[in-house]
């Protein structure tokens, strides 16, 4: 029987999956419920220094090829957060799991959040989110190469705790080249590609309008939409950055076929989105079940025999 043991970042998981941040995560009533789910770890809601609201709803809607959401990073606090991953961490030091930090008013934030993490009690793993495309006024940090390699040099100089990021998609050869040249300067622990394919526009076929109240219904965009800009997200990134940057996998992952191909693009570990708002937790005892059936009708007996293994046509 294979398994589906992940190692990440030096723990291993009973399987590679997660929640994609901003889903099921907010309350540690949600959070807690995730870790006693099958998924294999988990990770927080984005954190802002202050708790917010967030954008006017509607702002997040369920499309039959995805989701588009313009949630405008409410949350409960980084202090929130913070307290509950203290206690986590206490509580089930065997469970390791991620803390999300993003920013509201921008590049000074996110220091001063980070400095919060670094004098706090917290040890683990924090995915810092350089790319929410829905305050509204505000750019994604990480489309901005100069503000990230001056970001990441000012959390560097104080910051000794292990850490990531949550980057936005590149479209282009050049920037997959640009944004891996800045990273690589960092002794960073892993990149999380894809976050939402920011600023999509869907429209209501009965009413003839927008779906989402917030932007004039430019929102982010997931779910099945995204697959073939998720892999190639996380395909070019782990061609370009140290091997000793592990990438986690997120968009368009509804099947066990979709997270299979995001480990042969490279992915250590795989986070599941508009999926899990859909289906719910059982997503993924059924994403298990059907990433098992692969690896046994392939004849693989773990996933490190497959990973990173994408054939080209030489
Ligand atoms: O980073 C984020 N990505 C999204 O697609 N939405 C949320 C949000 O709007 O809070 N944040």
């Amino acid at each position: 029987m294979p398994t589906l043991q992940a190692t990440f970042y030096g723990h291993t998981y009973d399987n590679p999956f997660m929640n994609a941040s901003g889903v099921h995560c907010m309350t540690m009533t949600e959070l807690d419920a995730l870790a006693d789910s099958a998924a294999g770890s988990f990770v927080t809601k984005s954190a802002t220094a202050e708790a917010r609201e967030g954008n006017p709803e509607p702002r997040y809607v369920n499309v039959d090829l995805g989701s588009i959401n313009s949630m405008g990073l409410p949350n409960l606090g980084l202090d929130y957060y913070l307290d509950y991953a203290i206690k986590r961490q206490a509580s089930h030091p065997d469970q390791p799991f991620v803390m999300s930090v993003a920013s509201y008013q921008g590049f000074d934030e996110y220091v001063a959040n980070m400095r919060k993490i670094q004098e706090s009690d917290y040890t683990g793993l924090v995915e810092l989110n350089l790319s929410c495309p829905n305050v509204p006024g505000k750019p994604q940090m990480a489309y901005d190469f100069e503000d990230t390699d001056r970001l990441l040099t000012e959390i560097f100089a104080f910051y000794t705790k292990p850490f990531g990021v949550k980057l936005p998609p590149y479209f282009d050869i050049m920037h997959f080249d640009k944004i891996a040249a800045v990273l690589n300067q960092f002794d960073l622990k892993f990149v999380n590609c894809i976050n939402s394919i920011g600023n999509g526009l869907y429209i209501d076929e009965v009413t003839d309008t927008v779906v989402i109240k917030p932007k004039g219904g430019f929102g982010g965009i997931g779910g099945e939409y995204v697959k073939p800009t998720a892999l190639a997200n996380v395909r070019a990134l782990k061609q370009r950055l140290n091997p000793s940057i592990e990438i986690i996998g997120t968009g368009g992952i509804l099947t066990g076929r979709d997270a299979y191909e995001h480990l042969l693009c490279g992915a250590s570990m795989l986070q599941v989105g508009t999926q899990l708002e859909k289906e719910g937790l059982g997503v993924f005892e059924r994403l298990t079940k059907e990433l098992l059936a692969i690896l046994e009708a392939k004849g693989y007996a773990s996933i490190a025999e497959f990973k990173g293994m994408l054939g080209t046509l030489d």
